[in-house]
């Protein structure tokens, strides 16, 4: 359900103000990955006022041709994905985070690109607004990246798995089935809840013709989230505290 206006205002601005702590911790000389999403697009955008202002020298691979297109126009110098490229820090957003950094990712179809970048970091650090902040994965739908031959077989398995599949539709053309930026099938997986997402991962993993899915397990090395106008660090098994308590990367 799409939130209220003033609601849905008040939750952009929490993720304004947890990509602005983001930028805090963006050091001259960084190697960054870049995320997806409406939260991820607020760091890109502070991030590139201030390369633009000549305050930091970094380069950066996106995890999205979205990402990508607004990072090359404001001008942040772009790395193409290259062995041995490693990344100093990746900013990103997530569909759903719970206290153990188990995260829920996928909603903007850029999943696949978004963990390879995060299994490349030292450091993910994730980004979100007070709604994403759940006690327990699973009622934001599991999105998967499918190849499209196996779609009939990949749905079988998952409704299997008691996790209701739904074929995406593309934005624009709802006849028309979402495609990745690989040109893949972007399937979203009901599962209300997910009390283990260990072995649901696991049972994923295991169904040929998914290509990844979005179950993000142990990347994650703490999140920014925003309360109001306050934003805490979430780390797992730490009380949240208030950004402002760190100088250096939570
Ligand atoms: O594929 C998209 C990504 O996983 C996004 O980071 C996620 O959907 C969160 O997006 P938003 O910041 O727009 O809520």
């Amino acid at each position: 359900m799409t939130p209220p206006a003033s609601a849905s205002n008040q939750l952009d601005q929490e993720k304004r103000l947890a990509a602005a702590a983001a930028l805090r911790w963006v050091r001259d000389g960084m190697v960054l990955g870049l995320g997806t999403g409406s939260t991820a697009a607020h760091f890109i955008a502070l991030l590139g006022e201030a390369v633009r202002d000549g305050q930091l020298r970094v380069q950066a691979t996106a995890t999205s041709q979205a990402s990508e297109a607004q990072a090359r126009e404001l001008g942040i110098p772009l790395l193409e994905p290259q062995r041995g490229l490693r990344f100093d820090l990746t900013i990103d957003g997530a569909d759903e985070l719970d206290p153990r950094l188990r995260l829920i990712k996928g909603g903007g179809g850029a999943l696949l690109r978004e963990k390879v970048l995060a299994t490349a970091s030292q450091y993910l650090l994730i980004i979100a607004d007070s709604s994403k902040l759940v006690p327990q994965l699973g009622q934001f739908p599991l999105p998967l990246e499918v190849v499209p031959f196996a779609l009939p077989w990949v749905l079988d398995a998952v409704a299997e798995l008691g996790g209701s599949p739904v074929l995406r539709s593309d934005r624009h053309n709802l006849k028309e089935p979402a495609r990745s930026d690989q040109g893949n099938f972007l399937v979203d997986c009901h599962f209300t809840h997910i009390p283990d997402p260990e072995q649901v991962a696991a049972q994923l993993q295991t169904i040929p013709g998914v290509v990844e899915h979005g179950l993000f397990l142990g990347l994650a090395q703490a999140a920014l989230v925003t309360q109001g106008d306050q934003v805490m660090v979430v780390k797992p098994g730490m009380e949240p505290v208030s950004a402002t308590n760190f100088a250096e990367l939570p």
